[in-house]
């Protein structure tokens, strides 16, 4: 009996990293579409396949491989053998397979089509299609694959349809010049129920950057480190400089936003409507986190007086998931990177015009996240909860200044505002981890005090 490639596909994807549904029975997978882009052996075929899990269905982008025999640097991606094409094949997941990933680069080098499957190059820009392609292995809820340290493509793995904020606002900050953004060099598009929709970014790989948090953590390390009583801008490591900077680069990137899409203000009735949303968020995440709820009462008191908020707010494109695993210092300077909002928001919600405090909130959020990792499990916690608020608060400090120093705008009873963002934000991250690092849902539990 033969094993249909939609049975294997059942079996093989509740095991990726990158599946959403984890835990939950898979109801049905059904094969949406196939498109041949490559028919020789090793052949490529873009997969793109629905799951339906109870009420949610979900859909998945897996470029499959497919070859007579699977060599054995490639049997940890099998997904298994299958009839295909009438010849028995192996299918396996082809991000893993540089021969094939090749075509990607050549296709959007080419502006190929195939079907209803564009792949387009930025205008302006040429592809060195020599480059060999390897998977990124941090844990990702994509797939990212590095040429050579030239290019990174990042293939979404959840489809949602509609073009990703991230394709369009890295291009419109790099048409304008702006120094905060990875250069966008191509992506692939698919065409589905007629609506065009993103499928993969390639962008400038930064090869000579660090992350934003691993560079915090080298600097909380070694102030927990310093003997108590040494202020933080004596111990070693002192991150407020960088702090600064990365306020500055973000006031900058708010600004080029402001510049290349509209803006808008939204007045005290939406104020009030907004903290609707955010009672009904918490109300949400309080059922599905139960310890929350002993520390919900700091969040409605703040989202009481941010309905009592008597002022317009200024809208425009922002982040919208803004941390510090987000932002990497270059040589030069910081380089803001995925601009795609909440992961698991529509994305209408992710594309629509919002405060830029949002994405301040997000980072000052970031802040005591790096502050505080550390102290989970360490034989000296209790001591050192005071040096994690002494860095927290030195770097918030030093990033709200070079923030309102570069135009960015917090003023009047923006505090208030800010203070209900970062509860809200808090609130977010309850339930992020919760479900995916439920060892680490006491540091966004330690923002309600
Ligand atoms: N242009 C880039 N240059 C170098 N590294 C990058 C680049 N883009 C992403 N990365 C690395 O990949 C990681 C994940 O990228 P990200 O776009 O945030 O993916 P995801 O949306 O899956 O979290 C980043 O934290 C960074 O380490
Ligand atoms: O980077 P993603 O778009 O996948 O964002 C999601 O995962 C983040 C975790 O990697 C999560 O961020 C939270 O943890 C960070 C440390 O790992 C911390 O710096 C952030 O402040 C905190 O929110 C993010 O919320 C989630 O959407």
């Amino acid at each position: 009996m033969t094993t249909s490639l939609q049975e294997l596909l059942v079996g093989w994807i509740t095991g990726q990293r990158w599946f959403a549904g984890k835990g939950r029975a898979i109801d049905d997978l059904a094969v949406d579409t196939l498109t041949e882009l490559d028919p020789g052996d090793p052949a490529l075929v873009h997969a793109l396949v629905s799951v339906r899990q109870g009420e949610r269905t979900t859909q998945y982008q897996i470029p499959l491989g497919l070859r007579a025999q699977v060599p054995d640097r490639l049997k940890h991606v099998l997904i298994g053998s299958c009839d295909w094409q009438g010849r028995r094949m192996c299918a396996y997941d082809a991000a893993h397979d540089a021969s094939l990933t090749s075509r990607l680069l050549n296709g959007m080098d080419s502006e190929l089509r195939v079907r209803r499957l564009g792949f387009h190059r930025v205008p302006g820009t040429s592809i060195d299609t020599s480059q060999r392609s390897l998977v990124l292995t941090a844990e990702q809820s994509n797939t990212s694959l590095v040429y050579g340290d030239m290019y990174i493509l990042k293939l979404f793995r959840q489809i949602t349809p509609g073009i990703n904020p991230e394709l369009e606002v890295i291009t419109a900050l790099a048409g304008a010049g702006s120094a905060h953004v990875a250069r966008p060099y191509g992506w692939i598009e698919a065409e589905l129920d007629g609506e065009a929709t993103t499928l993969a970014i390639m962008q400038e790989y930064l090869s000579n950057a660090n992350e934003g948090w691993t560079m915090a953590l080298t600097s909380v390390r070694d102030l927990y480190a310093t003997a108590q009583g040494t202020p933080a801008e004596d111990a070693g490591g002192d991150f407020a400089a960088e702090a600064f900077r990365l306020g500055t680069a973000t006031a900058e990137v708010h600004a080029e936003l402001a510049e290349a899409f509209p803006t808008g203000v939204i007045e005290p009735p939406e104020i009030k409507r907004m903290t609707e949303r955010f009672r009904r968020r918490l109300e949400k995440a309080v059922v599905e986190v139960p310890a929350l709820a002993g520390h919900a009462h700091v969040a409605y008191e703040a989202f009481d007086r941010l309905a009592d908020l008597d002022q317009e707010i200024p809208v425009q494109r922002v982040h919208g998931d803004y941390h510090l695993g987000q932002v990497m210092r270059t040589p030069a300077d910081w380089v803001v990177l995925d601009f795609e909002g909440e992961p698991g928001q529509p994305l209408a919600d992710r594309r629509a015009l919002d405060s830029p405090l949002r994405d301040v909130a997000g980072m000052l959020r970031s802040f005591e996240y790096a502050a505080r990792h550390l102290l989970a499990g360490h034989p000296r916690a209790d001591s050192l909860e005071r040096r994690a608020q002494e860095w927290a608060a030195r770097n918030r400090a030093a990033f709200l200044a070079g923030y309102s120093e570069t135009g960015g705008r917090i003023r009047g009873q923006d505090a208030v505002f800010l203070r209900a963002l970062e509860l809200t934000k808090a609130v977010y991250e309850v339930v992020y981890e919760a479900r995916n690092r439920p060892s680490w849902l006491p540091i966004p539990l330690s923002a309600f005090s």
